[in-house]
């Protein structure tokens, strides 16, 4: 690692200690100086290890001089302001910082640090001040990660009845202090009605005045806010949706996912976790992670797009039953599990696809997603030059479609790895979240067994597609098409909401032979069901870009003073 040369370096007190500090370009780093005699042993980052800490530039939050008069940050208790000029604790500032907890958490932690002289505590102050500001200014390498730009005003969205109807309160108490802390100024929807986001960003958001857009709810409400945010943009660049063949316009604005949902699946796979203060504190630090998006398509009709999960079958049918019981809360999809289990329904159809090529690897090559995934950052180069040379398009590929008829209990497309705390692997564990694919995975009709066999996989450590009725695919496009083609009638129910007895009763009677065994499932589209069960389906690389950085790496640190050049 290339060493910095040092800014600053002063000895100052915390908690009445004397340290050496240290600030380069990339780190601020504190020692305690006894200690550090005794000790020569090297440091763990974050950690006070031999008296030692290190926190790098572009995960400190804030700096603020501390009033005289204030309650000492470290103990929470009035201290007397030592009158003496002498006094190494007359003068301080606080340093606020992210600092790394259990299981991917980040939470805001702080260090003062006193001295006696007033001019060096502001030279400290402002040249910590002039280090966050240069972040805005240029895009910085740490360790592992390559920075973008902090966000200095945000347009938040608050869904008030998402999961336990919390979003509120935890944006006010856990996320607007940090965001005032690190001086993001904010405009904040509650928004009144479904859709009331997605519709607004679409049409009436000033959005020249954000860096961003932040989403406070769940996986529902991400969808709306990503929807609003994808389909103003091909507006404002004149891209017709409802062509498939349109190369879609990557959108300008980041999105940032407070999670206050029930299930927070996206913020859990692109953070690692579902906790709102590590979502703001990726938000402040200006992490920027790209993601693809699957446009669905019924013949020249755009019906959504999807950035995680398209289930047809098992998971589709489990979504209809549970948004029949949504009085129940979190519970229905528990119920509705077993049940759609238990009705072990199969269903007839062609999916067609075409296969991704060159280094983008393979659903069982057990290379995990992580922070800085080279498998993503190749597809993102990759994308440069093909926009550059006008390369080979899918559409010249026609030939390389693969056709496969069956019958299937599931058919899914895992665009990441969909890990969340029920199936910590996902449906798809090495699946990407930018490499411009989706994995398609075909669960072909066998016994009940096998298919519970199966489904306990995506909770232990076993591979889940060694199963001779499972294949995987990792694919840039699809179709599929049920054997009986669903007639107007069908859709017409589907699109006016009425599903349940009426909708399965109508198949029936259409469908004498199967018995009650309907012909046609739905596909969940990120838990919205879909109008059309015959769909096409296109993965857009990189289309978004979320104040996120992928889930990190158990990190192995060096030692910090190798980076001041002490
Ligand atoms: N003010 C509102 N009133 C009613 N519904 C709303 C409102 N704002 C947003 N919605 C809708 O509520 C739905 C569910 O919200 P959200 O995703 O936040 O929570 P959830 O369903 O509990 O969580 P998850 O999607 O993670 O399971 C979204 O599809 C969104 O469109």
């Amino acid at each position: 690692m290339e060493k910095q040369s040092r800014l600053l370096c002063s000895e100052l007190c915390v908690q009445r200690r004397l340290y050496e500090v240290t600030l380069n370009c990339a780190i601020l780093a504190w020692k305690d100086i006894q200690i550090a005699k005794k000790h020569t042993g090297r440091a763990i980052y974050g950690a006070v290890k031999a008296g030692s800490s290190c926190v790098p530039v572009c995960e400190i939050i804030a700096v603020q001089e501390k009033d005289d008069d204030t309650p000492c940050k470290n103990t929470g208790k009035w201290q007397k302001v030592p009158q003496s000029p002498a006094d190494p604790c007359q003068h301080a500032f606080t340093v606020f910082y992210v600092e790394r907890t259990r299981q991917h958490c980040w939470w805001c932690s702080n260090v003062t640090f006193h001295c006696s002289d007033h001019s060096l505590c502001l030279l400290w102050v402002q040249t910590i001040r002039e280090q966050l500001a240069l972040l805005n200014s240029e895009r910085r390498v740490n360790y592992y990660h390559t920075f973008a730009n902090r966000p200095k005003s945000l347009l938040v969205y608050i869904n008030p009845y998402g999961g336990k109807q919390r979003g509120k309160q935890i944006y006010d108490h856990k996320v607007a202090p940090i965001f005032s802390r690190a001086s993001i100024s904010t405009d904040v929807i509650v928004t009144e009605r479904a859709n009331h986001a997605r519709d607004h960003l679409k049409t009436e958001a000033d959005l020249k005045k954000y860096d961003g857009v932040v989403c406070v709810g769940g996986d529902g409400m991400f969808s709306e806010i990503m929807h609003g945010l994808v389909s103003r943009t091909q507006q404002e660049a004149g891209v017709d949706e409802n062509s498939m063949e349109e190369t879609l316009m990557p959108c300008g604005l980041r999105i940032g996912i407070i999670p206050a949902g029930s299930t927070d699946c996206i913020c859990y796979a692109t953070v690692g976790s579902n906790d709102p203060v590590t979502s703001a504190l990726h938000i402040i630090v200006g992490d920027s992670q790209a993601m693809d998006i699957c446009s669905v398509h019924n013949e020249d009709r755009f019906l959504r797009y999807s950035v995680s999960l398209l289930g047809y079958g098992f998971y589709g049918d489990v979504l209809t039953d549970s948004e029949r019981k949504r009085w129940m809360g979190p519970a229905r999809y528990d119920i509705s599990g077993v049940k759609t289990f238990l009705s072990h329904r199969y269903y007839e159809g062609t999916v067609s696809f075409l296969p991704a090529e060159g280094n983008l690897g393979s659903p069982r090559d057990k290379m995990q997603c992580r922070t800085g995934c080279s498998v993503c950052r190749q597809s993102s180069s990759d994308k440069l030059v093909s926009k550059n040379e006008d390369s080979v398009s899918d559409a010249e590929c026609q030939d390389t479609w693969t056709v496969i008829r069956g019958k299937f209990l599931a058919i899914n497309a895992a665009s990441m790895s969909c890990a969340c705390p029920r199936s910590p692997k996902g449906l798809s564990p090495s699946a990407h979240l930018a490499d411009g694919t989706t994995d398609l995975i075909l669960v072909r009709k066998c016994s009940r067994l096998d298919f519970l066999r199966h489904l306990l996989r995506h909770t232990n450590k076993d591979d889940q597609f060694d199963h001779s009725f499972v294949e995987v695919y990792r694919v840039k496009q699809f179709r599929f098409s049920p054997r009986y083609q669903e007639c107007d009638s069908e859709v017409d129910l589907r699109e006016s909401g009425v599903t349940g007895k009426r909708f399965l009763s109508q198949i029936c009677r259409e469908h004498r032979a199967c018995g009650c065994m309907p012909s046609q499932s739905n596909w969940n589209c990120d838990g919205e069901i879909l109008p059309h069960t015959a769909i096409q389906v296109r993965v857009h690389c990189q289309l978004i870009k979320l104040f996120a950085r992928g889930i990190e790496e158990q990190q192995v640190f060096e030692d910090p003073y190798a980076h001041c050049a002490i």
